[in-house]
């Protein structure tokens, strides 16, 4: 266990609290003088296997918050962990455990999909025939079985955000964590890959965080929606439970949308 896994003020995290911010402060230099302050008292926890969507104007300290959690950046005060680590001190111990999909794919030109895909396996050093056999498997399951050997510039954008996907979940992480990973995507195309992803994230039993601008997109994928606000903090919290009515979907809609613009 690492040193750091009871949080701060020796309270026991839940036992199944796999992400947690407690008081967590972040303040950049800047040039004006006076520091920036990205986050301030942010307190968060997410639970194994929960699927939280972080929501908020732009500004709001979303990205810092994710790149809290990609061990970027140290919190200025408070803290930080991830499955019990500090995530900017311990990112070796961390290394695999975590997947991310980005808002563009990132995927390598000059590599196939299924390379793409095999690519971070390769790195956790399993053999070749291993590491495309599970690329293959994965990149079936997204829906791309018979393109494996086509390169990104051959598929369309959607396609490549699958790839991106199927790479993420070949690794097996415990957590995945998305930066507006749909955003590029025609309205439609996101709608299904969003659905998609969801019961993949269900199916497989991971635990994730998806930060989104998009209140709609926030309420299809969280089973909570947790609303930043300026600086960096919870201004909200949503628990939307399954299969809403319209009406109902509407009220949270609603809810969600005042807690965003209210002024701290
Ligand atoms: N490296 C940095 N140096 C200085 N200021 C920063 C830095 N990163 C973020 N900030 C500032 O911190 C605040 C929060 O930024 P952040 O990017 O986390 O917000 P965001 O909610 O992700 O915004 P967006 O939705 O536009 O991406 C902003 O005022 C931003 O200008």
């Amino acid at each position: 266990m690492p040193q750091n896994a009871t949080p701060a003020g020796g309270d026991a995290a839940p036992a199944d609290t796999v992400i947690a911010f407690e008081g967590a402060e972040k303040r950049f230099p800047s040039k004006e003088g006076a520091p920036v302050t990205a986050l301030k008292g942010l307190d968060l926890s997410v639970a194994s296997g929960e699927m939280v969507a972080i929501v908020g104007q732009t500004g709001c300290g979303k990205s810092t918050a994710f790149n809290l959690l990609l061990g970027l950046y140290e919190p200025t005060s408070g803290r930080v962990t991830v499955a019990g680590c500090n995530p900017y001190a311990q990112f070796q111990d961390l290394k695999g455990r975590i997947a991310v999909v980005f808002q563009d794919d990132r995927l390598l030109p000059w590599r196939t999909a299924e390379q793409n895909v095999a690519l971070g396996l390769e790195y956790q050093g399993l053999g070749k025939s291993e590491r495309l056999e599970i690329a293959r498997t994965w990149l079936g399951r997204l829906g791309l079985e018979g393109r494996e050997s086509a390169y990104p510039h051959q598929l369309s954008g959607g396609m490549r955000q699958r790839v991106g996907i199927a790479r993420c979940f070949a690794l097996n992480p415990d957590i995945i964590l998305c930066d507006e990973s749909f955003s590029r995507l025609d309205e439609l195309t996101a709608e299904r890959l969003r659905g998609e992803f969801v019961n993949l994230v269900k199916d497989e039993g991971k635990t994730g965080v998806f930060i989104t601008h998009s209140i709609e997109e926030a309420l299809s994928i969280g089973d909570r929606v947790v609303v930043f606000r300026a600086p960096g903090h919870v201004a909200a919290e949503f628990t939307i439970p399954a299969g809403l009515e319209s009406a109902e979907l509407g009220s949270y809609r609603q809810r969600i949308r005042e807690a965003m613009a209210t002024a701290p």
